[in-house]
């Protein structure tokens, strides 16, 4: 069965996105599932408030406990991870949008204000695997913009959703390296010029000169990818680059 995607937000507008282009296409071909549930859904006081002022003081508001609790409860099964977005979560990579499009069902838990009571997920992790994940060391005002980011990163993943499969696996970091520049028509624009390798139809040159780019583009920008690479990645031309 597709893999499929739960939304919990006191921003439903917010995940609209999904429903567009080649997300909103892949959903209606029956690729994935995605359903996007107001957290205020689950209040029930007349101001239907999901945040109070943090124990221990400090500025601003924490979500309540209660309504996370009893929305979770609804929203999640027994084949659920839960994945919520946090600045102090585990960075979010790749490696991890590879994960959870093996998955069967996954929540995505969006925190506002100072983020979710800690409690939510010691609970929810007594029944199913809770991540807390970041995009990226900036921060945000609440997890929706990180929501949209991962799902779309783990649904390009899904059979089918791509129309060309095979640039999911020319990922920028499928080899580990960054991806070099791109060119298209016309062959000089603006006195600029494609590199004349890319016209010369020599593939094997065309590769080596992709590769070289890649790699000088991953050491100036990236070093730290490069300290990663698995032994044996880097053959002696690639050092001399
Ligand atoms: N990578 C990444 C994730 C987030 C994120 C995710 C969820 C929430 C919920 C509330 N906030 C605001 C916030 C700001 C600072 C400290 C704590 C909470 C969020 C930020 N920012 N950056």
């Amino acid at each position: 069965p597709p893999l499929r995607i739960d939304v919990v937000t006191i921003f439903p507008e917010y995940l609209e996105p999904l429903r567009a282009a080649l997300l909103g296409r892949a959903v209606e071909r029956g690729l994935l599932g995605i359903g996007v549930h107001d957290l205020r859904d689950w209040t029930h006081d007349v101001h239907r408030a999901v945040d109070d002022a943090p124990y221990g003081g400090g500025p601003g508001m924490v979500m309540k406990p209660q309504v996370w609790g009893e929305a979770l409860d609804d929203v999640c099964g027994e084949h659920t991870r839960l994945v919520v977005p946090t600045p102090a979560g585990r960075p979010f990579t790749q490696q991890t949008a590879r994960e959870y499009a093996t998955e069967r069902h996954l929540v995505f838990a969006c925190g506002r204000y100072e983020g979710i009571d800690q409690r939510v997920l010691t609970d929810a992790a007594r029944r199913m695997p809770v991540d807390e994940v970041s995009i990226g060391d900036f921060v945000l005002v609440g997890g929706e913009v990180a929501v949209l980011a991962m799902v779309e990163a783990v649904a390009r993943l899904l059979p089918g959703v791509l129309g060309n499969p095979v640039s999911a696996e020319q990922d920028s970091f499928s080899d580990g390296l960054l991806e070099g520049p791109s060119y298209t028509r016309p062959e000089v624009w603006r006195d600029l010029a494609v590199p004349p390798v890319l016209r010369s139809g020599n593939h094997a040159r065309i590769d080596r000169w992709r590769r070289d780019e890649s790699l000088t583009r991953t050491f100036h920008r990236r070093p730290d990818l490069l300290e990663r690479l698995p032994e044996g990645s880097l053959d002696k031309h690639d050092r001399e680059v």
